[in-house]
């Protein structure tokens, strides 16, 4: 015989499944009872999340931090006891075009951990929302406990927060120091460009301070096209880069940016933003205030907002 918090708990996996989406048209379209969808069903499915992970916790492998390429983790970690020595983690940073940096981010021989549990996610039966920002997006999820339909898995979460908070907002406002203050929330999505799905995005800004854009393909799983470009808007100079497995680049949301139609197999991304409260971002010639390296590897205090891009 179950407790009364088991039966409780038990409902929700079930409830979840049960739930009926929206049609495909309503969600492509927008439409308020979409919307109305995920409001309603938003603690209904964090449960279902918390649910699914306590009856399966042991037979799927969580992603860990151990996932991060070695030199860059090794030097992130010596950044964070001693913040003077944070050079190391610029120079493993090369700008690539104006205000856009990269470096190798994932270790690609242990890149299939966080896909594998990714697929274990979508085969939950547990909805979840697509990015309405990608046209038709059919296989991302959002990532930010602020989006509705989000990856709630609480050890997705555990893994998405070290990614921002360990990792992506140090390495930001040093590269960038103009985005320090104009980082405390955090936004995050993944995308799947494949031929005949989701194949380009056109040329945009986003309304981050800074994003970081993650491949997590397989070393295994090539593609062709989906080259993103990079517009200097100064100089109008293109710069088209293509992206290796568990490569990142980190760039200023400022710096417009489109990608090439794929063309064969598949490019799999995760793609995370920073932004101030109510979603500031730095206003272009601020007066950039020095911070010291001590400020740039500290965690904010300022609670989450709600906001969400889309
Ligand atoms: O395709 C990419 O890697 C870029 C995605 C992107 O720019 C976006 O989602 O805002
Ligand atoms: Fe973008």
């Amino acid at each position: 015989m179950n407790t009364h918090e088991n039966v409780k708990t038990t409902s929700s996996l079930a409830q979840a499944r049960a739930l009926t989406l929206p049609p495909r048209e309503a969600i492509l379209q927008r439409a308020p009872s979409v919307k109305q969808f995920w409001h309603s069903n938003a603690k209904l499915l964090e449960s279902a999340w918390q649910e699914w992970q306590k009856e399966e916790s042991g037979s799927v492998f969580e992603p860990s931090i151990q996932l991060v390429d070695e030199q860059l983790s090794k030097a992130v970690e010596q950044a964070w006891q001693n913040p003077d020595q944070e050079v190391a983690v610029k120079n493993l940073w090369h700008e690539v075009a104006p205000g856009v940096f990269k470096a190798q981010f994932f270790n690609p021989a242990r890149l299939e951990e966080l896909r594998y549990y990714l697929d274990a996610l979508a085969k939950t039966g547990i909805a979840t929302r697509a990015p309405f920002g990608i046209v038709y997006n059919r296989r991302g999820a959002m990532l930010d406990p602020r989006s509705e339909g989000y990856l709630a898995a609480p050890g997705f979460q555990a893994f998405y927060n070290q990614l921002l908070d360990d990792y992506m907002r140090p390495i930001a406002r040093l590269l960038m120091p103009e985005i320090h203050g104009f980082d405390s929330q955090t936004f995050g999505f993944s995308i799947e460009y494949q031929a005949g799905m989701d194949t380009s995005l056109q040329p945009h800004t986003d309304a981050s301070a800074a994003t970081l854009n993650i491949n997590i393909n397989l070393p295994e799983e090539q593609y062709e096209g989906s080259e993103v470009d990079f517009y200097d808007p100064i100089t109008k100079h293109v710069k088209r880069l293509r992206f290796e497995p568990g490569e990142a680049m980190l760039h200023r949301g400022s710096v417009p940016h489109a990608a090439q139609p794929i063309t064969k197999g598949t490019r799999n991304n995760m793609v995370l933003w920073l932004y101030g409260e109510k979603m500031q971002i730095p206003v272009f010639n601020n007066v950039i205030e020095p911070k010291t390296a001590a400020e740039r590897w500290a965690k904010p205090s300022n609670i989450k907002d709600k906001f969400a891009p889309f």
